[in-house]
Formats: C-alpha cells, structure tokens, sequence
C-alpha cells in the first residue's frame, strides 16, 4: 500500500528516537573500486551514531564478493562449494577491513556468522540474542554474516536482507536500515523500465508493492529488490520501520536520520506477536511436518486449541524436543507451525493415541500435547518468506 500524497522518504519527524539500530551493507556496495571507500564512510556513520548514544548491529554482506576480488575471480563461481570457497577467502578480509576502519574510531568489531538453523532452534536463538546484548553492552560493534562456508542450499536463509529482518527482530531493532546500490524502491525494475519513478514511503507491503520489484539481483548481489521487501513485511510484520537507502552514498544515513528525504521509508506495521510467537512466525525453514486430521486442523485454525496426539496422522523428517514443524491439514495445506514437545520417533509411537494411554505407550510423559497452542502460529499469521 503506497501512500501518494507523500513524495518523499523522511524518517518522521514525530518518530521515537531510534536508539537501536540495524544496518545491513549489500555486496554492491562494498564491492568495486569504490567499495573500500564506501566501507570507510559507513564505518565513519556508524561511529558518529554510536557517539549520539545509539546501538548498531551491522549486517554486512560481500564476503563472496571480496573472495572473488582476492581470488581474481571476474565471474560469481556458480556452485555451491564455488561460493563457499570464494565466502571462506572473502570473509576474514572483510571482517580485517571493518577492524580497520572501526579502529581509527576507537571501537571494536565483533564477527558474528549465522545459519538458519542457528535461529531456527530456540536455544540457539537466544543465545545468540545473549551474545549480541552483551557485545552492545561492551560497546563493540557486532559485524554479522551468514555462515557461508557451512549452510546448505536447503537451510540458507535465502540472503542477508531476511537475516537482517531476523536480526532486527531478534535484538528488538528500533529501525532496521538496508543499504543497496539504488537511491530507493522504483515503481518497477529501473534496469528495464527508464521511465520508473522512486517510491518514497510504503505504509505496507502487499502485492501491488511486491510487483514492483525485480528478484535478480545486481552483478554481486544475492536476492534483488524483492528480498528488500520481503525483509520490509518481516519487519512490519515485528512492529519494525525500514529505510532502503543508497549505501553508495556518503553521510546518507546521517542525513536520512536527520529528517533529509532520501531512500524509501516502510513504515512500522501493527506489530502481530512478541517475543516467542514473533520468532515462530519469522522461522526460515522448518524442521518436519506432522500431518494432522480434518477435526485437529480445525480445532487449531478455529479453536486456538493445542495439538494432542489424538489428532496426528503422520510425521515427516527427523526432530528433537523443542524443534519448530509445519502442520499439514489432509489437503496437504499449511494450517500453521509450531513447537513440538515430543521428537518425531515419539510422535510415530504415540500418533492416533488418547493423551491417558501416553504413559503406557512411551513408558513416560512430557506433557499432554504435541504442541502448546501457545507455541504455535497459524498459517495466516505467518510472515512473507517464513514457513509459508
Ligand atoms: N523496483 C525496483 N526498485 C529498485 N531497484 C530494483 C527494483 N527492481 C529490481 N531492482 C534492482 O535490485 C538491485 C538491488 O538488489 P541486490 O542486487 O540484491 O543488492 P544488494 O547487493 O545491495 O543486496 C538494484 O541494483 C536494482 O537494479
Ligand atoms: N553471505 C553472502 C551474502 C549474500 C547476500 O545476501 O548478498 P547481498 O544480496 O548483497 O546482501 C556474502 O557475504 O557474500
């Protein structure tokens, strides 16, 4: 949903002060010959921020990018262990050039490197949360990327605009900021459309603004404006505004901060859930599917009842305790995911059974459902690019 009357991107002046920040660096960006220069101005915003009491978690990307450079490659490599290999050259030079620049500053770097599946486990989850506070406690700049040299095509997070949205929610971001190499959102893909014109404020992401947008990226890139705002309606979706700007740009987070209409403003959604809820419904990959009976599918959708075992039919893939499954309805539809208190070889032996004969089948009992109703998320409620 676009809001006409508005031409420009401002960070609204009746806005709260915006004391967390999360800023995510794209491989266009950083790469080239203005890349190391671009690098330096960031650092150098990023220090003035922190120097006006704010906190920033960059998420930089351009590990593959600066791999490439180091390597000679001129071409992305186009498999998987190509990628990998050029990400595990890049990432240590990347991660040298921050220090660098946060150097001259007086600050510190912190290299944190994710999978998918780090977030996709609670545990893990909130450790990494821990780990981030206590980074920002010590006033060291967290510098994250995904864990290039370890994910799997199947549990990547699809690229570093979803992890930033993730990031943002996880560290309970004020703005998350999105720097690319295009001065904003235009009305449709400005490499094959001359007559594209800027979009300077989106009050929501729906399918007239999703149109807009390209999903091939620029030369270094990974997921192209689509991703941005796929990040967008995550974003919203946690209660998060966003500002796409041109990260090619000197000072324009300093600017755009300051009130100066640059970029592309996505206002802050209602927010849907907190705290576990919003984690659930955010997830990037599940973990299996239990495939559930029409009377348990609407018990879930309808009743916001929980899962018992009386109401499975079967279970696909292999989990433990605590991991996140997509229900299925007979259709095959999605009804929601949720969190699961039995693993899946407990759920094939306790599948169909009344919650009083659980003692008797397993020869124990966590609990009496499979999953707590307030654990899971139903499909409806789930964010764009999550389990969907
Ligand atoms: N509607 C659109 N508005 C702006 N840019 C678009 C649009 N559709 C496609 N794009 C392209 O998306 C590119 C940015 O995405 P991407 O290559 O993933 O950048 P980054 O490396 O910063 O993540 C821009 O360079 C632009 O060419
Ligand atoms: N982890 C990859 C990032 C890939 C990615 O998402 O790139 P981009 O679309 O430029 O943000 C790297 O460091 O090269």
């Amino acid at each position: 949903m676009l809001n006409p009357g508005m031409q420009r991107a401002r960070v609204p002046l009746s806005s709260p002060p915006y004391r967390r920040l999360v800023i995510k660096v794209g491989s266009a960006v950083l790469s080239g010959k203005e890349g190391r220069r671009r690098l330096l101005a960031i650092a150098d915003q990023v220090a003035a921020l922190r120097g006006e009491g704010r906190e920033v978690v960059l998420v930089s990307s351009g590990a593959v990018a600066t791999g490439m450079a180091r390597l000679g490659l001129t071409q992305r490599p186009r498999t998987m262990p190509g990628k990998q290999a050029a990400a595990a050259v890049g990432q240590p030079v990347l991660m040298q050039l921050w220090e660098q620049a946060f150097a001259w500053h007086d600050l510190k770097v912190a290299q944190v490197l994710l999978t998918a599946e780090d977030l996709a486990h609670r545990h893990r989850y909130l450790n990494a949360r821990h780990t981030l506070k206590t980074l920002l406690e010590w006033g060291i700049v967290p510098v994250i990327n995904e864990n290039d040299t370890v994910m799997v095509e199947e549990i990547k997070f699809g690229d570093n605009d979803q992890l930033s949205a993730l990031i943002a929610s996880l560290v309970a971001a004020d703005l998350l900021i999105i720097l690319s190499d295009i001065e904003a959102l235009f009305d449709a893909d400005p490499r094959h459309n001359p007559q594209a014109r800027p979009v300077r404020y989106v009050e929501k992401v729906d399918a007239e603004v999703l149109r807009m947008a390209g999903d091939d990226p620029n030369q270094v890139g990974t997921g192209g404006m689509r991703s941005k705002l796929l990040a967008a309606e995550k974003a919203q979706a946690a209660g998060i505004p966003m500002l796409l700007l041109p990260g090619t740009r000197p000072g324009v987070v300093l600017q755009a901060l300051q009130g100066e209409p640059v970029g592309t403003f996505f206002a802050a959604g209602q927010r849907r859930y907190s705290g576990q809820k919003l984690w659930l419904s955010q997830l990037p990959k599940p973990a299996g599917e239990i495939l559930v009976d029409a009377g348990a599918a609407r018990a879930l959708r309808e009743g916001g009842a929980s899962l018992l075992p009386a109401g499975i039919r079967g279970v696909k893939g292999s989990f433990g305790v605590g991991e996140a499954v997509r229900c299925l309805d007979p259709r095959g539809n999605l009804v929601g995911v949720g969190l699961v208190n039995y693993s899946s070889a407990e759920i094939e032996r306790i599948m169909g059974a009344k919650t009083r004969d659980l003692e008797a089948i397993l020869g124990y009992k966590h609990s009496d459902e499979v999953i707590h109703r307030d654990y899971f998320a139903l499909a409806s409620e789930l964010a764009a690019g999550g389990f969907g």
